[in-house]
């Protein structure tokens, strides 16, 4: 499978097959610092395997072009992974169902600059791509013994596109 994929906007509900999204929308579940902050609490829980450990590192990107063409899509077979953006900078994310071992059709969306993601625990997804940088971003993810990382060289590659 090939072809032209259209970013849709990130959605809590769209994004749900694939893990969770970082954002404060809405009203915060309670209040925090005699009033001063809300707090949008337990929005998502990184996770790991036993031998490892969660850990918070940053991450310093080049901007991808678009359109993107995406050759290869990545896992991480003992954990979580979350980006979230220090700077409001938007960026790409394409995920994939798994299909026997291997990404399906993937999926793509983008986000609005206030939103941070996590990828569930062996998720297939592209690699960290902003529209704008270099960019920082946190990385919430695991560390640890063994190596944490399966990448997926596409048959033929797909055209990603964000309006
Ligand atoms: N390796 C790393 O920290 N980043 C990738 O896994 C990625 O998803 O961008
Ligand atoms: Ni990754």
């Amino acid at each position: 499978m090939s072809g032209t994929i259209a970013a849709k906007p990130l959605t809590v509900g769209a994004f749900a097959p694939y893990g969770e999204v970082l954002e404060a929308s809405g009203a915060p579940d309670y209040m925090i610092n005699a009033g001063l902050c809300g707090r949008y609490h337990d929005r998502a829980r990184p996770e790991t395997d036993p031998e490892g450990e969660v850990a918070l590192s940053i991450g310093r990107s080049d901007a991808i072009s678009l359109p993107l063409t995406l050759k290869m899509m990545e896992r991480h077979p003992d954990g979580s992974q979350a980006f979230v953006p220090m700077n409001g900078t938007r960026f790409l994310v394409i995920v994939a169902a798994d299909e026997n071992g291997v990404p399906g059709r993937p999926e793509a969306f983008l986000t609005n600059g206030t939103q941070g993601i996590q990828y569930k625990r062996n998720c297939w997804h592209g690699v960290l791509a902003p529209l704008e940088g270099p960019a920082d971003f946190l990385i919430v993810d695991r560390i640890g013994p063994g190596n944490n990382l399966e990448e997926h060289h596409l048959a033929a590659p797909y055209t990603i596109t964000a309006e």
